[in-house]
């Protein structure tokens, strides 16, 4: 049983505020990613909480227990950094064992425990090779290897595949999951990948600039973002985000963006009521599979002409000339022809968002 809790942290580097109040708990068995662009304050909070890192304030509470005065290697946290840290003169075996000749395990109990491990991670064909003779994959597997040896209450891991090619990348976002599966420790991944994000956490932590934008879990923050920088931040390619004007007639409600309406549910004027967002300024966020296509025009459907196209093989995303703004859909490959074909496009209610253009917020409205 291992709970992770940060309360209130704050840190700052000199004149700059790198952690702002942070509340976040960890649960047992859980994996946790920050996510974040570079300079967040992602790998500060990790080593924080590894107690690499002095905090100026707040409270780090494993299982319930303050750390700040607890040495790093009293914690029982296992920290794995991006660039490996092995021995380069020790074997994998010796730097795997490393660990538990520390703390004066028995040869039996060390052999069979780097046995075990290694037997996990699939390396041990790996075992007497020194890490210079290592491809990039099988050093992180050695690094993790070496963490787990000692049964670590957590795991904090420090973009540990970044470095990897994109192949690579994708074969050890599937390991370290099943990984996690199989050992269960409670687990605090650091990565500005959202698409590892995605693929590997229970919750998304998502920071910026030393803030918590919002903790929830992939499907939460990818369906529901808090803000707008939530919004943007997570999914590829990018959500539309777009000045909207909204006109209620006889006819229901419609949505303007870059001078074209959009017919919206006349359910939206209630909600917009209830946020208090009549007055305010708004932005409309949807993302390109919210930005449906016809050939002909259909009901709520409104004409527009088709600019760039990228196919990608399994889908296209086809950029639209919308009055004078541009939005990415995304269709069936082939759907669109070329450049400059007019096609008819809709905006799903159900995928659409409403943000405070001041504040960034959210409105939440659902239709
Ligand atoms: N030892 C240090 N001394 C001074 N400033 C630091 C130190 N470590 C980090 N910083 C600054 O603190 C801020 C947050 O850094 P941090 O490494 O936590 O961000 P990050 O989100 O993990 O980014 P990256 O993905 O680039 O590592 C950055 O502005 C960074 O320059």
């Amino acid at each position: 049983m291992t709970e992770i809790q940060l309360s209130n942290i704050d840190k700052h580097f000199g004149p700059v505020h790198v952690i702002r109040e942070i509340n976040l708990t960890v649960k047992d068995r859980e994996f946790v990613v920050l996510l974040g662009p570079s300079g967040c304050g992602k790998t500060t909070t990790l080593r924080a909480i590894a107690g690499l890192e002095d905090i100026d304030s707040g409270d780090i509470l494993i299982d319930g227990k303050p750390v700040q005065n607890v040495h790093a290697s009293e914690r029982d946290v296992a920290f794995v950094f991006q660039n490996y840290a092995l021995y380069p003169h020790l074997t994998v075996y010796e730097n795997m064992a490393f660990p538990l000749r520390a703390v004066r395990q028995s040869r039996e109990e060390i052999d069979r425990t780097v046995q075990s491990v290694a037997t996990s991670l699939g390396i041990t064909g790996l075992l007497k090779r020194r890490p210079s003779a290592l491809s990039g994959g099988d050093m992180q597997r050695v690094a993790i290897g070496r963490s787990l040896v000692r049964r670590p209450k957590a795991i904090l891991l420090d973009e540990p595949i970044g470095s990897l090619d994109a192949k690579l990348r994708e074969t050890m976002r599937v390991e370290l999951k099943r990984l996690h599966i199989e050992n269960g420790s409670t687990s605090i991944y650091v990565t500005h990948d959202q698409v590892e994000a995605m693929s590997l956490a229970d919750r998304i932590v998502v920071m910026h600039e030393g803030l918590l934008q919002q903790v929830g879990t992939p499907d939460e923050v990818y369906r529901y973002p808090a803000n707008m920088f939530v919004a943007q931040f997570v999914g590829s390619p990018v959500m539309n985000l777009a000045d909207a004007a909204i006109s209620e007639g006889a006819d229901g409600v419609s949505v303007g963006l870059g001078g074209v309406n959009f017919a919206f549910p006349a359910a939206l004027s209630g909600e917009l009521t209830k946020a208090g967002a009549q007055q305010r300024k708004l932005k409309l966020g949807v993302r390109p599979e919210g930005v449906l296509l016809s050939h002909e025009p259909r009901e709520g459907y409104v004409a527009v002409t088709s600019g760039i196209i990228e196919p990608l093989g399994s889908h296209d995303i086809v950029d639209l000339k919308v009055g004078d703004i541009v939005l990415r859909s995304r269709t069936k490959s082939g759907f669109v022809a070329g450049p400059g074909d007019q096609v008819w496009a809709r905006i799903d209610p159900a995928q659409a968002h409403f943000f405070d253009t001041t504040s960034g917020i959210s409105l939440g409205i659902r239709l």
